[in-house]
């Protein structure tokens, strides 16, 4: 997702200025050579297997890393590194946490380009958007690095001068298990509140995106957080289970698909783990007839096509007023036709690769099906073979536009994670508002009008727990993030997310004598 003041942030001139150690990183030649764990503070070969996986460069499909799995004994030694450090790090004031949170921020700051690129490799996404997310990962950590600094219990008079007292305390070890289409983005949304709260993390990512993980790894290790305290294990449901069911661990936070995260909940509530599930979506976008058709286009473009489509938030449902219906689908199809699909890395490309093959069949499969139910493809759907003979083996397609669509279709009704948008009309508010609302998801929710009343209205009437008026996908740190219904619980961002990597001990303090019933 995008941030407001990004595009500001990365001024091409300033980056002009940073040395650039990413020279030698282009397009079809990074291949990872290191241990992809780590543990109690450097990268680890694992000490048991529970498989193997690859890792690929989705802009050429080449295979840029092989690795094994962990299997139950890494994934133990990791949690006791982290438990051991936990004892440290647990100890430590507000401020000390802070600091060191504030010099990790500085650091992915300065080395922005560098993950942006090791990103942009293993996930596709392209260069311009990778480095917002990092932008973002870096906001993340100064955001609760602040709050680290500032949290606090409460004091409470009792009767006969008693009081009480509450204080903020860590839960332990926390397992944060990732998905692919953010890999740095989790990583950091994750490790942030739980260490600014004094707890330890083991981190698993994707088995498709294991390699940016490690930096942030390395960063946080280089700012001066004890060994041990931010781990990353590797591999896939096996080591995940490991992690989930470990009786040392206090808290799972999960993001990924909603089959997943309901097993993840099975696993924690075995051990009575509070669990935070950030889930997929299928969210609304509703275009009013007296909407800033400009604005209400470019929000459309943002809330399907960043990250090859590829982003849980995304609005893929856009619910136009039957007044405006075919001079916004004609104004978006034309800007749809212009993204620049192609090799990640250049700087113009706006559409790289989707993150493998087997992915980008199942979108297409999206497509095929939806015309054989009655959709009209007005633009893409199709696979998209770049000029460049080195990207020939990549993931691409074209962006589609859907229309003729239809509530029941199932392009309409599940989520594709893929760069296909479809356009439904509709007539009233009340009309829109019941079938934006008819679905098991609520993850977020968009609104396009220049009437402020009914804008309010309507979002205070959207089941999703994060909406938006007159803009799609952006994520300021400072707002929490999360959903309603099967997009999961718990949030990411923001203040309230201190509660999800806490718990508050209460302190009763007598200052007369016991009153015994005995
Ligand atoms: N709400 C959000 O913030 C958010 C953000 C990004 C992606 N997503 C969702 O993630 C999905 C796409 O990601 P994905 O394909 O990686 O999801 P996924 O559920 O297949 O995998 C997510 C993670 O869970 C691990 N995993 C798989 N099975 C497991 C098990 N049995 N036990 C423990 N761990 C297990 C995977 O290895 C991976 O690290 C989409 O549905 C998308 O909407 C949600
Ligand atoms: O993909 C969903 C939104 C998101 C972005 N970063 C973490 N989650």
């Amino acid at each position: 997702m995008f941030l407001r003041a990004g595009l500001a942030a990365l001024s091409p001139l300033l980056r002009s200025l940073r040395p650039s150690p990413v020279a030698a990183m282009s397009t079809g030649n990074f291949v990872v050579s290191q241990p992809l764990n780590y543990r109690g503070g450097a990268r680890v070969e694992p000490a048991d297997a529970s498989g193997t996986e690859k890792a690929f460069e989705p802009a050429t499909g080449r295979v840029i890393a092989t690795f094994t799995c962990s299997g139950e004994k890494e994934v133990n030694l990791a949690v006791q590194n982290a438990k051991a450090a936990f004892k440290i790090w647990s100890q430590k004031s507000g401020m000390e946490r802070c600091r060191i949170l504030l010099e990790a921020a500085r650091i992915i700051r300065e080395r922005e380009d560098e993950i942006a690129t090791m990103e942009c490799i293993n996930n596709g996404k392209s260069i311009f958007e990778a480095r917002l997310d990092i932008n973002i990962s870096w906001q993340c950590l100064e955001y609760y690095a602040g709050l680290a600094a500032s949290m606090a219990g409460e004091h409470i008079q009792l009767p006969g001068g008693s009081f009480g007292y509450t204080r903020r305390e860590p839960l332990g070890v926390c397992v944060g298990i990732g998905a692919w289409n953010y890999p740095f983005q989790i990583a950091s949304w994750k490790s942030a509140p739980a260490l600014a709260c004094g707890n330890a993390m083991v981190f698993k990512p994707s088995p498709f995106t294991p390699v940016s993980a490690l930096l942030l790894a390395e960063i946080y290790t280089e700012a001066g957080v004890p060994p041990g305290l931010f781990n990353v294990v590797q591999g896939g449901a096996a080591t995940g289970q490991f992690l989930c069911q470990h009786p040392d661990v206090a808290k799972v936070s999960f993001t990924g698909s909603v089959p997943t995260g309901m097993k993840i909940m099975e696993m924690s509530a075995k051990g009575i783990k509070p669990v935070t599930l950030e889930l997929g979506g299928k969210s609304p976008l509703i275009i009013f007839s007296d909407c800033d058709m400009n604005n209400a286009v470019k929000g459309a473009l943002m809330a399907n096509f960043l990250t090859q489509g590829q982003v849980c938030c995304n609005g893929t449902r856009v619910f136009v007023q039957k007044e405006i219906l075919d001079k916004f689908t004609e104004e978006v199809v034309k800007q749809t036709q212009r993204i620049k699909i192609g090799d990640p890395l250049l700087e113009d490309t706006r559409m790289g690769p989707l993150i493998n093959r087997p992915h980008l069949e199942r979108v297409l499969g999206f497509v095929k099906v939806a015309k054989e139910q009655g959709a009209k493809v007005l633009c893409g759907g199709d696979i998209y073979v770049p000029e460049d003979p080195k990207l020939k083996d990549g993931y691409y397609m074209r962006p589609c536009v859907l229309t003729n669509c239809r509530d029941d279709m199932t392009c309409v009704k599940e989520e594709i994670f893929g760069p296909v948008m479809s356009i439904l009309s509709f007539d009233t508010e009340a009309e829109v508002l019941e079938r934006a609302n008819d679905t098991t998801f609520g993850l977020a929710a968009g609104v396009f009008t220049r009437d402020i009343q009914r804008a309010h209205r309507v979002v205070a009437e959207l089941q999703a727990g994060t909406c938006f008026i007159n803009n799609y996908n952006v994520s300021p740190v400072e707002l929490p993030f999360g959903g309603y219904k099967k997009s999961g619980f718990g949030r990411e961002n923001g203040r309230v997310t201190i509660e999800y990597y806490s718990q508050l001990k209460t302190v009763c303090v007598e200052m007369g004598d016991v009153e015994s019933a005995f």
